[in-house]
C-alpha cells in the first residue's frame, strides 16, 4: 500500500502521517472499547491498566521485572478485592472467594487463559495438562494419570523417595567430610528431579549424582519461565527462542545446554514409544507408560504429546518441592528454639538416626506437621497469578465487608471472563496469618480451621496433581535430614536469599542472591 501510494504521486512524508494517524485512530478504538464497552468496563482499577497490556508489561517485564505481583497488591490496597489488571483480566484477594473461582465440582467449568499462557499458537509444552485449556480436554488427561497419585499409589512410593533421600544424605556425609557448601535450593531440586523423573518415565535423572546438583535444571527452569512471561505479549517469542540452533542460544547465554532440552526429551518419549517392554529401573509403574497404555485417543499418545507431558511433571514436581524444602531448613537452621522442638519430637519416632518410620507416622506428628504447612507457606512454591475463565456461568462476587473501600458492593463477572488470585497475597493476608513474615509452625498447631487457607496446592479440578507426593518428600526428607544431620547455614541472608522477591510462577530472589547455602557440621547419634 504504502508503495502504490507513493507511485499515485503522494509524498512519504504524508504517507508516513496518514499511517500514524490511522495506527493512533486504532489504538484509541480499541482503547475506547475496553474502557467503555467491555464486559470488565466499571470493575474498579487504574484506567490505564484496563485500556493496555503496557501497564503489566511496564511491572512485568521492563522496565521492572516480574514485580506486578506487589503491584497488584498496592492496587488492591487503593481499590478493594477487586481489581481490573489488565484490559483481559480481573485479580481478587479474598480468600472466601477462592473455591468459587477453583471450584472442585467439575460441572462448573473452569478453563485457562490463552493470553495469559502465552499461547495462541500450538506453543512448546501446551499438550502437558497444566497448560490444557479446554475444560473437558483436561478432565481426559487429567483422569487418565490422576489415579497414580492417589495417597494409596503415593504410599507404596515410599521406598522409592527414601532411596532418593538416603542418596543425597550420602552427599551430605561426603560434604562433611570435604568440608564443602551446599546449596540447598539445588541440592533438594536435585532429589525431587530424580524422584520425579523415575515416576514419570522409570530412569532417574542422576541429578544426586552431579557435583552442582540440579543447578543447571534449576537454571533452565527459570530462563523458561522468564521467557514464557514475554510469550504473553508476544505469543510467538517462546517457540522462536527454543527454536534457534542451541549454538546461538549460547552466544546469547553461555549457560544454555549444548542440546535443545526439548529434543532430548523427545527422544527418550520416542525410546519408550519404541521399547515397551523396558522395564523401569526402580520397577515401579510410569506416568508415561501409563498415558501410553490409557485409552485416550491416539494423537494424545504421540511422542510429542508425552514430551510436554513429561515436561510438565519435571517442572512441577522439581523446583516446586525443592524451594519448599530448602525454604523449611532455612528456617529451622535459623531458628534454634524450632529446629530443637523438632529434634526432640522426631527422637519419639526415630530413638535411633537410622530408625525408618512409615510414613503414616511421620504424618502423625503435629510438630513436623506444623513445620511443614509454615514451610509451604512462606515457600510459595507457585506465588502467582491462576487464571480461571469459567465458560458458562455468572461468578457472582460480594465484597468482603472487612475490605477497605467498596463495602458491601456485589460484582458480576460474566462467563469468559479471566479472573484469578494470588497466591503469594493470601499467605501474607495478615489477618489470616499475623506476622505474616515469620515463620511460626505454632500457627497451624491445634487450629484445624486454617487449614483451610493453605492454598500453596491451589484448590479445585486444577489444583496440584503432585500434592500427595510432594508431601511424601516433604515429611520424610525433613525428618531424616534433622534427625541425622547437624547443619549450619552459609553466607545466607533471608532478605537477599530466602524473601521472594519477583515472581515469573517461579518464585525468584534478588538477583545477588547465592542460595540458601549450608555446611554439614557432623551427624547425630543415638538419643
Ligand atoms: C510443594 C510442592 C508443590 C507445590 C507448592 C505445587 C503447587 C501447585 C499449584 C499451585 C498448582 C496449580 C497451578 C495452577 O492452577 O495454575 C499445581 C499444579 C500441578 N502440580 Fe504441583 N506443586 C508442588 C509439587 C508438585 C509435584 C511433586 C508434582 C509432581 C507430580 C506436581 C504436579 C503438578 C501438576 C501435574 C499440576 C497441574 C494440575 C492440573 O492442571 O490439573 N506438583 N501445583
Amino acid at each position: 500500500l504504502f508503495w502504490q501510494l507513493h507511485e499515485h504521486g503522494f509524498s512519504y512524508s504524508i504517507i508516513s502521517l496518514f499511517a500514524l494517524s490511522a495506527s493512533i485512530t486504532y489504538c484509541l478504538a480499541i482503547a475506547t472499547y475496553r474502557l467503555f464497552f467491555s464486559p470488565l468496563a466499571g470493575f474498579p482499577g487504574p484506567w490505564l491498566a484496563a485500556a493496555t497490556f503496557g501497564y503489566e508489561f511496564y511491572y512485568d517485564i521492563w522496565p521492572h521485572s516480574f514485580r506486578y505481583m506487589w503491584k497488584i497488591k498496592d492496587l488492591h490496597d487503593h481499590y478493594g478485592p477487586i481489581v481490573r489488571i489488565t484490559p483481559l483480566h480481573l485479580h481478587i484477594s479474598d480468600p472466601f472467594f477462592f473455591d468459587e473461582i477453583y471450584p472442585s465440582d467439575s460441572r462448573r467449568k473452569r478453563e485457562r487463559c490463552a493470553w495469559f499462557c502465552g499461547q495462541s499458537t500450538d506453543t512448546l509444552g501446551s499438550g502437558g495438562i497444566s497448560s490444557t485449556f479446554g475444560h473437558d480436554l483436561h478432565r481426559r488427561r487429567r483422569a487418565a494419570v490422576a489415579p497414580l497419585f492417589s495417597k494409596k499409589n503415593v504410599n507404596e512410593l515410599q521406598p522409592l523417595v527414601k532411596k532418593k533421600v538416603e542418596k543425597l544424605l550420602g552427599r551430605f556425609a561426603q560434604a562433611q567430610e570435604d568440608g564443602s557448601v551446599i546449596n540447598l535450593v539445588d541440592a533438594m531440586s536435585a532429589l525431587t528431579m530424580d524422584v520425579i523423573s523415575s515416576y514419570c518415565f522409570g530412569k532417574d535423572m542422576r541429578q544426586l549424582e552431579k557435583p552442582e546438583f540440579a543447578a543447571q535444571a534449576v537454571w533452565e527452569m527459570q530462563q523458561g519461565s522468564r521467557v514464557s512471561r514475554w510469550a504473553r505479549h508476544m505469543p510467538w517469542f517462546f517457540d522462536a527462542v527454543l527454536s534457534l540452533p542451541p549454538w546461538v542460544l549460547r552466544l546469547l547465554q553461555p549457560e544454555f545446554p549444548e542440546e535443545n532440552p526439548w529434543d532430548v526429551m523427545n527422544r527418550k518419549m520416542q525410546y519408550i514409544l519404541d521399547h515397551p517392554q523396558e522395564p523401569t529401573e526402580d520397577g515401579n509403574i510410569t506416568i508415561i507408560h501409563t498415558i501410553k497404555d490409557s485409552n485416550l485417543p491416539q494423537e494424545e499418545r504421540t511422542a510429542h504429546r508425552l514430551t510436554d507431558e513429561a515436561a510438565t511433571f519435571l517442572g512441577a514436581g522439581t523446583e516446586t518441592t525443592g524451594r519448599v524444602l530448602a525454604v523449611t531448613a532455612y528456617y529451622l537452621l535459623a531458628n534454634v528454639e524450632l529446629l530443637a522442638r523438632l529434634r526432640e519430637e522426631l527422637e519419639t519416632v526415630m530413638p535411633h538416626p537410622n530408625t525408618d518410620v512409615p510414613l503414616p507416622e511421620l504424618e502423625k506428628l503435629p510438630f513436623l506437621t506444623g513445620v511443614l504447612y509454615e514451610g509451604l507457606r512462606m515457600a510459595n512454591g507457585v506465588a502467582g497469578r491462576m487464571p480461571r475463565v469459567a465458560t458458562s456461568e455468572n461468578l457472582v462476587y460480594h465484597t468482603h465487608n472487612n475490605m477497605k473501600r467498596e463495602l458491601d458492593k456485589t460484582f458480576v463477572i460474566p462467563p469468559g471472563v479471566a479472573v484469578m488470585e494470588s497466591i503469594y497475597l493470601l499467605h501474607h493476608k495478615e489477618d489470616l496469618f499475623p506476622n505474616s513474615y515469620e515463620f511460626l509452625p505454632d500457627r497451624w498447631i491445634g487450629n484445624p480451621g486454617l487449614k483451610q487457607h493453605l492454598y500453596a496446592f491451589g484448590k479445585g479440578a486444577r489444583a496440584c496433581l503432585g500434592s500427595n507426593l510432594a508431601w511424601s518428600e516433604l515429611y520424610q526428607t525433613i525428618a531424616i535430614l534433622f534427625r541425622r544431620f547437624n547443619l549450619q547455614l552459609h553466607d545466607t541472608l533471608e532478605s537477599r536469599d530466602v524473601r521472594i522477591v519477583r515472581d515469573a510462577s517461579i518464585a525468584m530472589m534478588t538477583p545477588s542472591s547465592k542460595g540458601i547455602r549450608v555446611k554439614i557440621l557432623d551427624q547425630l547419634t543415638s538419643s
